[in-house]
């Protein structure tokens, strides 16, 4: 409950940055200390699907808790001139509503008084809130690739005593592209859960 709580306090934070600026620039330079400590964070919860903590798919956690630990460090963070991208505010938008949603549902579920909206909203919100924070996260990579050409960041070059070479640029290009088959694994099994949670359906997931 204490995560839905921060969460909160995240989304707080952003309204009244907006209201009070009236422009999402500088946005992210206020609330980045927050949102990389809960994101880092969220390593937890593969740590609890790894020791059995809770029953949610190794995989689909691995690939969630990744994808945006890799936004948070290795793009937003590293990359300063694309901070004020509006592309950063969809999935900084769609991450929060999602994990005050998400939280909420834990918490009312384990107090055995989960409202119906909260479900609803669980098992509802995704549809939208995964395409639009999948376009906010990969329109925000795009922006950097001009930026990680030109500076060669991250990248090693031949020749080296090591004989070894990697370009952060191409590795940007097979990180987009990996969306292409990844996204659905996570999209599909989030519309699984919701035919289990909201329509009582029994789905065998064969994923781990
Ligand atoms: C280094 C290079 C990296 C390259 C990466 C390439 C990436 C490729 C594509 C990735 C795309 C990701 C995009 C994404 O970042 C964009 C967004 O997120 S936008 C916003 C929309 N997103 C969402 O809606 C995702 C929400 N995510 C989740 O719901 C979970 O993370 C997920 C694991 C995906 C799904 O969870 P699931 O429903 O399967 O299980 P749960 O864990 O919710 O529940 C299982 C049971 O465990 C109980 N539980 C779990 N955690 C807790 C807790 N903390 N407290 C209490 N109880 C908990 C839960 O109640 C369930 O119990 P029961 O079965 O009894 O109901």
């Amino acid at each position: 409950s204490s995560w839905n709580y921060r969460w909160l306090v995240l989304a707080i934070a952003m309204v009244r940055f907006y209201m009070e600026k009236g422009t999402h620039r500088g946005l992210y330079k206020s609330i980045q200390k927050t949102l990389k400590f809960f994101q880092t964070f969220a390593l937890l919860e593969l740590v609890h699907c790894l020791i059995g903590i809770v029953p949610t798919s190794v995989i689909v956690t691995g690939v969630q808790v990744s994808s945006r630990i890799f936004m948070v460090w290795l793009i937003t963070h590293s990359i300063k001139p694309i901070q004020n991208e509006e592309s950063v505010v969809l999935f900084l938008v769609a991450w929060t509503v999602t994990e005050i949603t998400r939280y909420s549902f834990y918490t009312f579920s384990l107090l055995n008084h989960l409202p119906y909206f909260i479900k609803w909203a669980r098992y509802n919100f995704f549809i939208i809130l995964y395409p639009v924070g999948v376009a906010g996260e990969l329109l925000t990579i795009h922006a950097a690739l001009p930026y990680v050409k030109k500076s060669g960041m991250f990248s090693i070059r031949l020749p080296n005593k090591y004989n070894v070479s990697f370009d952060y640029y191409y590795f940007l290009l097979i990180t987009m592209a990996s969306y292409i088959p990844l996204f659905p694994q996570l999209y599909f099994h989030m519309l699984r859960q919701r035919r289990k949670v909201l329509h009582g359906e029994v789905i065998v997931e064969k994923d781990d």
